[in-house]
């Protein structure tokens, strides 16, 4: 069966009203976890939920989770029962369809150009119904590969959540009476003509998936107040809940605080909304992760960010995502990350790397300034990324675990850059 995209998928999963009974006894798992229906002779027919993609009214009926290749089922969680009707149940499916459709679209795409991350589990959410039962099976197609993708799978959900509350209108409104924006760009520039050294981003970062818990006792305006006073050029939030301990409220406090520094949303950003939500709560730039986004994807969002006058530090890790960013018109800043985010290895020569030869000329004719991130730790290391060529640098855990983080701004660069 294909879609309107010439996708192939499965005809079981196909999303269409299915009008069966299920029986639990009937499941056959196959297809690396995949599951078919039989139904049995002498079973009534009623409605049954698409099956990849769960109507809502399913979901606040039961739930449990199955492990890998169970056939027998766990204790069942009993949620909130529904009081949707059939009509508005075959409209909510119809519309799941469709936004699962287009995350398989999305896959392939990004799939074409290299991209490894997948936005969406390709066989369907974790999430299976049977009758009344939710119930999870985990297999190759719908477990996160790396905690790249783990984050972006969370955050496709923690989005479309935040949209609902907050729809992009009710954003838009807030944005025409928003303070403006700092010149995060300029900003670093000038450090960098001001201190011969690289422009410093300082990373308000209470913990990290890699390193864990890198600060207790974390207050950031405090931490960002120490390095403004130590002579960061801009600062770096994190805003991620789950996985870094971080807030947007963190990011509102910060600029709210009246620090001056120009500040980056540093965010997953996988839709255009979060964008707009950023400027609202502070933001001067914000992160494009080109492992996870596809060119047309920081195309469009390139142009939001003018639009809302924001700067885009768009990272790259590899040569082929360094080639894809460089042959997209109107990218300012190149954030090469040192750190492999499927893998964590950190390997600050892959800075030199994505700088020699060509890639390093193009970058000069462009004007491109580049920010060289993750694992930044001594003088040395400072001074091997810029002699790279870079302009900027991405800096988290050497400073920000430093009892009072300004001073490890001196220890980072080997003197004092706020003079
Ligand atoms: O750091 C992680 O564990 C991580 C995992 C998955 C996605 C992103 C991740 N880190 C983001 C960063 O790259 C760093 O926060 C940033 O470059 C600063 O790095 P560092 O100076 O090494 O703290």
């Amino acid at each position: 069966m294909s879609n309107k995209f010439g996708l192939q998928y499965p005809s079981h999963i196909f999303p269409t009203k299915l009008i069966l009974q299920i029986e639990l006894g009937i499941l056959d798992w196959r297809m690396e976890g995949l599951i078919s229906l039989k139904s049995s002779p002498g079973t009534s027919l009623r409605s049954f939920p698409s099956f990849n993609q769960p109507p809502n009214s399913f979901a606040r009926r039961f739930s449990m989770d199955l492990p890998l290749r169970r056939s027998s089922f766990p204790a069942i969680r009993a949620q909130q029962p529904g009081t949707i009707s059939p009509k508005e149940e075959e409209e909510e499916d119809a519309l799941k369809v469709k936004e699962w459709e287009v995350g398989m679209f999305q896959n392939e795409v990004a799939a074409s150009q290299g991209i490894r991350i997948r936005r969406r589990p390709p066989t369907g959410p974790p999430l299976h119904y049977v009758g009344p039962f939710e119930f999870r099976l985990q297999n190759d197609g719908n477990t996160p590969r790396n905690i790249l993708e783990e984050i972006v799978w969370h955050k496709d959900t923690e989005v479309s959540q935040m949209k609902e509350r907050k729809p992009l209108a009710t954003l838009k409104k807030f944005i025409e009476n928003a303070p403006p924006t700092r010149d995060f760009v300029g900003a670093l520039k000038a450090a960098h003509s001001r201190t011969g050294l690289p422009g410093l981003i300082a990373e308000v970062k209470k913990a990290s998936p890699s390193r864990g818990i890198l600060r207790e006792d974390f207050h950031p305006v405090e931490i960002a107040r120490a390095y403004e006073k130590g002579g960061a050029a801009c600062l770096s939030v994190l805003t991620d809940e789950k996985f870094f301990k971080g807030s947007f409220e963190n990011l509102e406090a910060i600029r709210n605080a009246g620090v001056q520094c120009p500040l980056l949303c540093k965010e997953f950003v996988i839709d255009a909304w979060q964008i707009y939500y950023a400027r609202i709560k502070g933001a001067d730039a914000i992160l494009l992760i080109a492992a996870v986004l596809p060119d047309l994807d920081i195309r469009y969002m390139v142009k939001i960010c003018k639009m809302l006058g924001l700067a885009a530090l768009v990272e790259v890790h590899d040569e082929r995502e360094m080639d894809r960013v460089l042959g997209i018109e109107g990218i300012e800043l190149i954030g090469i990350n040192n750190r492999n985010l499927e893998t964590f290895e950190v390997d600050i020569s892959n800075t030199k790397k994505l700088l020699e030869g060509e890639r390093g000329q193009l970058i000069c004719q462009k004007d491109i300034i580049v920010v060289g991130e993750s694992g930044l730790f001594t003088p040395d290391h400072v001074g091997y990324v810029q002699e790279a060529g870079v302009k900027a640098v991405l800096v988290g855990e050497s400073i920000v675990k430093q009892s009072d983080p300004g001073k490890g701004i001196t220890g980072l660069f080997g003197r004092d850059i706020s003079l």
